[in-house]
Formats: structure tokens, C-alpha cells, sequence
């Protein structure tokens, strides 16, 4: 879609939140014209689309646009990477670490690109497995390296604000192609990534 199209669209979308989220709130029985409150429905739309905006962005694009021809032939790692998703059952907020690793297969990625598929795939409603494959297979089938692994630790809002209301129960999910089956490779990554080096 032509920016300016986009930008029209983007925002009819937010008068569309903006209606809804002030029945909501008025649900809830607040007064959606106290002070405090009058621009809240527009703002709550304009976070939520921020939060969703991975659904406009294309990963394999990004990772595209800065691969390099290169001989290097051992692991990269880019470990503690930050993440901040919403969880598609209660629309709440998970967040936490992305550690991924790769050994090309005589091409590598800029550094930045990695974080930034991170944010694509986080800023959708999510569960944390589907969002740590899809991290694995953009990468996997985009720079074809010669094996990837990905691991994320994250702590569930939605585990801790209400429902079951535990504190510091934390989920590791992780998930490993090619030269990461085998057992020694994981291994070193999983040790790399346990590992401070200061
Ligand atoms: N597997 C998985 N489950 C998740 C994730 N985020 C939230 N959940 C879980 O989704 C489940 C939804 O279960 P339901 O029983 O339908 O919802 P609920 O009654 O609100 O469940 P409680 O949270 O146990 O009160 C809950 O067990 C959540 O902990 C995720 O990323 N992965
Ligand atoms: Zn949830």
C-alpha cells in the first residue's frame, strides 16, 4: 500500500479503536469526560496499534536488506535481547530475553537486523512458542545458515497481575535448526549464552 494510503488507513483504524475503547471504559464505569480521561481512548489506540504494528512489517525484508557475503564460518551470538510481546489470550504484556544464534553458511546479517525481526514478530498478540519459531524459521529460511537457535526466557503478565498470580515463575522456550541439533553445538550455545564474560 502507497504511504499515503497507509497513513489515511492507520488512521481510520485509530477512530475505530478510539470509539471502542471509550465504551470500555465507560463499562468499566469511569467517566470518559473527566479530565484525565477525555484523550485516554485515543492514546489506548495509538498504543495498541504501536504495539501491533509487526502485522505491517515484512522480517525476511528486513534481514534482506543488509546480508553480506562473508567466510566466517563459526557461531554468532546476539544474546540478551529485549522483548516486550502481548499475550492473544488476555491481551496482556509478556517480556523478557531473545538469545539467538547462527553459523552462516557464507553469508551473514547485519548484527542490528536480529533485535529488529525480535520487535516484528513481538509486536503481534502472541504466545511465546509460536513467536520463538517464527524468529527460527525467518532466520532459517531467509540467510540459510548452517544451523540457528533461538531461546526465550519471559515472565507473563497475565500469569502474575491475576489468574494464578505468580511473581517469578518464568518460561523458556527455545527452538534449533541444522548444525543446533546436534548435541555439542547446542550445548556451547546454551553454556555462551549462561556465561558473563565480565
Ligand atoms: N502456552 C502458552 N500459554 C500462554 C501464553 N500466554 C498465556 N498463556 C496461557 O493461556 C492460558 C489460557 O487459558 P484459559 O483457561 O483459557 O484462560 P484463563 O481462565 O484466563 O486461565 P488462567 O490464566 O489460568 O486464569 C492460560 O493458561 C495462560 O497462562 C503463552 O505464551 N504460551
Ligand atoms: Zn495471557
Amino acid at each position: 500500500m502507497p504511504y499515503k494510503q497507509f497513513e489515511e488507513y492507520s488512521i481510520q483504524v485509530t477512530e475505530g479503536i478510539k470509539d471502542q475503547y471509550k465504551n470500555i471504559i465507560e463499562d468499566l464505569g469511569e467517566d470518559t469526560t473527566r479530565d484525565g480521561l477525555v484523550k485516554t481512548p485515543e492514546r489506548a489506540a495509538k498504543a495498541m496499534q504501536f504495539l501491533t504494528q509487526g502485522y505491517e512489517q515484512d522480517p525476511e525484508e528486513i534481514l534482506k536488506s543488509a546480508m553480506f557475503k562473508e567466510d566466517y564460518k563459526d557461531m554468532v551470538i546476539v544474546k540478551d535481547i529485549e522483548l516486550y510481546s502481548l499475550c492473544e489470550h488476555h491481551l496482556l504484556p509478556f517480556f523478557g530475553k531473545a538469545h539467538i544464534a547462527y553459523i552462516p553458511n557464507g553469508q551473514i546479517v547485519g548484527l542490528s537486523k536480529l533485535p529488529r525481526i525480535v520487535d516484528v514478530f513481538a509486536r503481534r498478540l502472541q504466545v511465546q512458542e509460536r513467536l520463538t519459531h517464527q524468529i527460527l524459521d525467518c532466520i532459517n529460511d531467509t540467510l540459510q545458515p548452517e544451523g540457528v537457535a533461538v531461546v526465550i526466557e519471559a515472565s507473563h503478565m497475565c500469569m502474575m497481575m491475576r489468574g494464578v498470580q505468580k511473581q517469578n515463575s518464568v518460561t523458556t522456550t527455545s527452538g534449533f535448526r541444522g548444525q543446533f541439533e546436534k548435541i555439542e553445538t547446542r550445548n556451547e550455545f546454551l553454556k555462551l549464552i549462561s556465561t558473563s564474560l565480565s
